[in-house]
C-alpha cells in the first residue's frame, strides 16, 4: 500500500491511475480503524479498480469542548489492517497541509438545514467541519465512488446533499452499520467506555429496536414514544442527548405513518458519547 503524506504525492498516484484508465474509489476515516471501516474498503473495491483511503482527525470537526486532543490515533495498526483489506493507497495530511492559513480564515462548505439538526444543534460547527473537509479531499482526491458508514446517519445525508448541491461527479455509497456481537455499533470512540460502561452500551440500540416495534404497532404518538424511550436510556445509565423520529430523506422530526423513517439517537455513557439509529 501506497503512504501519501503530501498533496503532491496524492496528486502523482491520482494521475498515474487516470492515466492507467483506473475507476478510483475513496474511504475517508479519522482512522483507528475497526471492522466498520474495513467494510467500507471492501464495499469500495467491489465498485472501484482501485481504492484509497483517508486518515485525518480532522480538527474542523471537533467542537472546543470535545475529544480532538484525545482521540485515538493508531496508524500503524491502520496501515497493516487497511493492506490486508486490499486499500491501494493512504493519504495522511496534516492540519497544516490541509488548513495551511489556520481554520479561521480557511473557506468552508455549510449545508444548510440538515446540518442544523440532531448533531448539529448538539455540535455546533461539526457538521460545517464534516462538510468543509469531505469537500476538501474529494477535490485531491477527485474518485468516482465514496463509501460512508450509515453508522453516521445524518453525516451520510448530508454528504449525499452536498455532492448533489455542488455537482460532485462522485457515486456516494451508504454502508450498513456493522455491530458487535452484542449489537453496539463499533465506533472509535467506543475504546473510551470502561468495562462497566461497555456492559451497558448495548441498551442503545435495544432501546431503539423496542422503539420501532412501538412505532410500528403505533402504539402512541411519536412524540410521547420518544420521551418514553429516554426514559429508558436514563434508566439504562445513558445521559440521553437527542433521540428523534424522523424523516429519512428531510431528517425532520416525523409524525406521519406514512413517512419514510428513522430513529436518530446520541447519548453519553460516562464520557463517552454514542450515536445510533434504526430504519423504521
Ligand atoms: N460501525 C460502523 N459501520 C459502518 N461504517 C462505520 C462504522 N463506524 C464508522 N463508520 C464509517 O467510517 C467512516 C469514518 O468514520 P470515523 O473515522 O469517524 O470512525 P468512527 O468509528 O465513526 O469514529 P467516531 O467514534 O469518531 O464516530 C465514516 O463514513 C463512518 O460512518
Ligand atoms: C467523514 C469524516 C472522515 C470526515 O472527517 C469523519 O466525519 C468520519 O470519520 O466520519
Ligand atoms: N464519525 C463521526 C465523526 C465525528 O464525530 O467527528
Amino acid at each position: 500500500m501506497q503512504h501519501l503524506e503530501s498533496i503532491s504525492a496524492l496528486r502523482a498516484q491520482i494521475r498515474d491511475w487516470r492515466l492507467a484508465g483506473k475507476r478510483i474509489g475513496f474511504v475517508p476515516t479519522m482512522g483507528n480503524l475497526h471492522a466498520g471501516h474495513f467494510r467500507l474498503v471492501d464495499i469500495a473495491r467491489q465498485h472501484a479498480d482501485v481504492v484509497i483511503a483517508s486518515i485525518f482527525v480532522n480538527p474542523m470537526q471537533f467542537g472546543q469542548n470535545e475529544d480532538l486532543d484525545k482521540y485515538p490515533r493508531t496508524l500503524a495498526a491502520d496501515m497493516q489492517g487497511l493492506t490486508a483489506h486490499g486499500c491501494a493507497a493512504l493519504f495522511t495530511p496534516t492540519p497544516a497541509i490541509m488548513y495551511p492559513h489556520g481554520l479561521d480564515v480557511q473557506s468552508f462548505v455549510e449545508v444548510p438545514k440538515l446540518g442544523d439538526l440532531h448533531c448539529g444543534a448538539s455540535r455546533a460547527g461539526h457538521f460545517r467541519g464534516v462538510s468543509t473537509v469531505v469537500a476538501k479531499l474529494f477535490n485531491l482526491v477527485q474518485p468516482d465512488v465514496a463509501c460512508f458508514g450509515q453508522k453516521d446517519y445524518q453525516q451520510l445525508a448530508i454528504i449525499r446533499q452536498m455532492v448533489a448541491d455542488l455537482s460532485f461527479p462522485i457515486e456516494i455509497i451508504g454502508v450498513p452499520t456493522e455491530r458487535a456481537a452484542d449489537g453496539l455499533a463499533l465506533s472509535s470512540r467506543n475504546g473510551y467506555l470502561t468495562a462497566e460502561e461497555r456492559a451497558k452500551a448495548p441498551a442503545l440500540y435495544q432501546i431503539l429496536q423496542q422503539l420501532k416495534q412501538q412505532i410500528l404497532a403505533a402504539a402512541a404518538p411519536y412524540r410521547e414514544l420518544e420521551q418514553n424511550a429516554k426514559a429508558a436510556l436514563q434508566a439504562a445509565g445513558f445521559i440521553p442527548d437527542y433521540l428523534n423520529i424522523s424523516h429519512r430523506q428531510t431528517l425532520a422530526l416525523a409524525n406521519d405513518a406514512n413517512e419514510p423513517k428513522v430513529i436518530l439517537a446520541a447519548a453519553k455513557l460516562g464520557s463517552t458519547r454514542l450515536i445510533d439509529n434504526l430504519e423504521v
